[in-house]
């Protein structure tokens, strides 16, 4: 028997994700669509409220009238737009990124815009379009690009440039991909609903194939403060960081390359930690040794005397942002939200903020109805193999805080940081990762404390209510009867008027809980 010989050969990031597009969430054609439309709308928010700006974002989806397979996607952002020289490669280069910096972006792989792209290519060929014009920018610029998947690199079908009368910045990519509306229609509409329930400040305006628009107009001009770029944390490096790093510092001596590249760490600490472990200060980092290369790393993950991972950078929603993106699109009868203070996963600092919204317009149901969202992402797939699944479903008994299943409780969980533990590229769900866990529970706990608490003081409101409603209920039968009684009594009493005393008398004492009960009468109609 003869053996054949194996044949080698290495592909391209490109080819490598135009073989395996399940794992960026292009499994079938309703994720396709999804996914696609989540992609560009991230991206569209990624440069608008990341910078400042108020987001506008404009979502259309329409069917080709001859292909009913075939949907043209267009997402229309107000944002910094992309200057003319990285139009090509941001859409034309698999893993290629503004993003690959240590600050929360909800992009971070590098990758989202052109798998839509290259999906597009693979199911109904044609280019993409790019229009966008940066800030300032004198030119509006248009690209129709593909993607040359052996080479992962950008092929630009045709290019326009338009001058920028106006002053406009931002982008509009245009793409076709083969979906299946029906099938994501659900799933989209969830998605663009939830995006806006976390960003009151955006306008977002959806028309879907069947002629629908959904606007979700700005409810408030507060935005979160933009996340910045941060110097990663001596907790969070590795071999291959440290090597990278020293690579590309300007510092010459060992104790400046410390206090400079990373967060945290001043020079009397940069000392005191490089005399400790017994590297001289002076050196030169780049002529450290393998084994002093490990030596230094094993050092900076041990030492505990650094200042904690700094959270000034990032940019959580805010728990008042949350009460208000609840409360617009949930209408509950109560919301509560907290954000929490940070916590360190692997060198990076992550904040966890949880909001409720509890009664009102959400419908009860059998399981809370969970609202997850990472970096400002809502996650939409995977919920049941997610922390914050575990922790609403597992770790908190509901009955502790009044909750009786069905109910109508929604609990929104947001998880930020410059590394999020993402169980895939897709971006669906987060790990188990303990102290992202405890920071979940420990903020589930607190809002629903809060909850426990609205519904206590509902329930004694609503007993006195009908306490007082039982005794006013009486009202005019007593005061007949005393009428009757004071008959014999030469004085004459006015039946009526002596119902309203006794009436005041009992509203005097529970006046609050009948703030709208005008006269005894009232309550005789009502309470039956
Ligand atoms: N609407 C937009 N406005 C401005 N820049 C954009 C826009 N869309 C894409 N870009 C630029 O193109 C780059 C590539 O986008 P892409 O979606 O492929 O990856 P990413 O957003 O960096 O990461 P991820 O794969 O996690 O989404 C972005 O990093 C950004 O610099």
């Amino acid at each position: 028997m003869s053996a054949t010989a194996e044949k080698f050969r290495s592909i391209s990031p490109a080819e490598f994700f135009y073989r395996n597009k399940e794992i960026a969430g292009f499994a079938n054609p309703a994720r396709a669509l999804y996914q696609a439309v989540r992609e560009l709308v991230e991206n569209a928010l990624d440069a608008t409220d990341a910078h400042g700006i108020l987001p506008n974002i404009e979502v259309s989806i329409e069917r080709d009238s001859v292909k009913q397979y075939v949907y043209r996607i267009s997402v229309k952002d107000n944002g910094i737009g992309i200057p003319e020289k990285y139009i090509p490669e941001a859409f034309g280069k698999v893993l290629f990124s503004s993003k690959y910096v240590l600050r929360q972006t909800r992009g971070l792989f590098g990758l989202g815009a052109k798998m839509v792209i290259l999906y597009g290519q693979m199911t109904v060929g044609e280019p993409a379009e790019i229009i966008s014009a940066a800030i300032n920018s004198r030119r509006i610029y248009s690209y129709r690009i593909m993607i040359d998947v052996r080479e992962n690199k950008p092929i630009i079908v045709s290019k326009g440039v338009w001058p920028n009368n106006t002053g406009w910045h931002g982008t509009m990519v245009k793409v076709a991909i083969e979906g299946d509306w029906s099938r994501a229609k659900q799933k989209i509409l969830d998605y663009i609903k939830r995006t806006a329930i976390v960003t009151p400040y955006a306008n977002i305006v959806f028309k879907t194939p069947d002629g629908e628009i959904y606007t979700y107009l700005r409810v408030t001009e507060t935005i979160p403060p933009p996340p910045r770029e941060t110097k990663p944390h001596p907790h969070g490096v590795d071999l291959e960081l440290i090597k990278t790093m020293i690579s590309e510092t300007k510092a010459q001596r060992l104790i400046d390359f410390i206090s400079e590249e990373f967060q945290g760490v001043g020079n009397v600490i940069a000392e005191r930690f490089l005399t400790k472990y017994g590297f001289d200060p002076s050196k030169d980092p780049k002529t450290l040794s393998k084994e002093e290369l490990e030596l230094l790393v094993k050092a900076l993950k041990e030492f505990n005397e650094f200042r904690k991972p700094r959270a000034d950078h990032l940019s959580p929603i805010g728990a008042e942002l949350i009460k208000i993106g609840l409360n617009s699109i949930l209408k509950p009868e109560f919301v509560d939200a907290v954000t929490r203070k940070p916590v360190v996963y692997e060198g990076h600092s992550i904040i966890v903020e949880v909001g409720i919204a509890y009664g009102g317009s959400i419908q009860p149901s059998e399981e809370v109805v969970l609202l997850r969202y990472a970096n400002k992402i809502p996650l939409l797939y995977d919920e049941k193999s997610d922390v914050a699944w575990k922790v609403v479903s597992e770790n908190i008994d509901w009955s502790y805080y009044g909750i009786v299943f069905p109910a109508p409780l929604a609990i929104l969980v947001h998880i930020c940081g410059t590394k999020i533990p993402y169980k895939g590229v897709g971006k669906e769900s987060i790990a188990e990762v303990p102290v992202i866990e405890k920071e979940i529970e420990e903020g589930v706990r607190q809002v629903a404390r809060s909850l426990k608490l609205y519904l206590a003081r509902k329930q004694k409101e609503e007993e006195m209510m009908r306490k007082a409603v039982t005794i006013i209920k009486y009202v005019p039968e007593v005061a007949r009867n005393l009428a009757v009684l004071s008959k014999a009594n030469p004085v004459r009493i006015d039946e009526k008027e002596l119902e309203m005393k006794i009436f005041e008398l009992v509203k005097h004492k529970y006046g609050e809980y009948l703030n709208n009960i005008s006269s005894p009468y009232d309550i005789v109609i009502g309470i039956e």
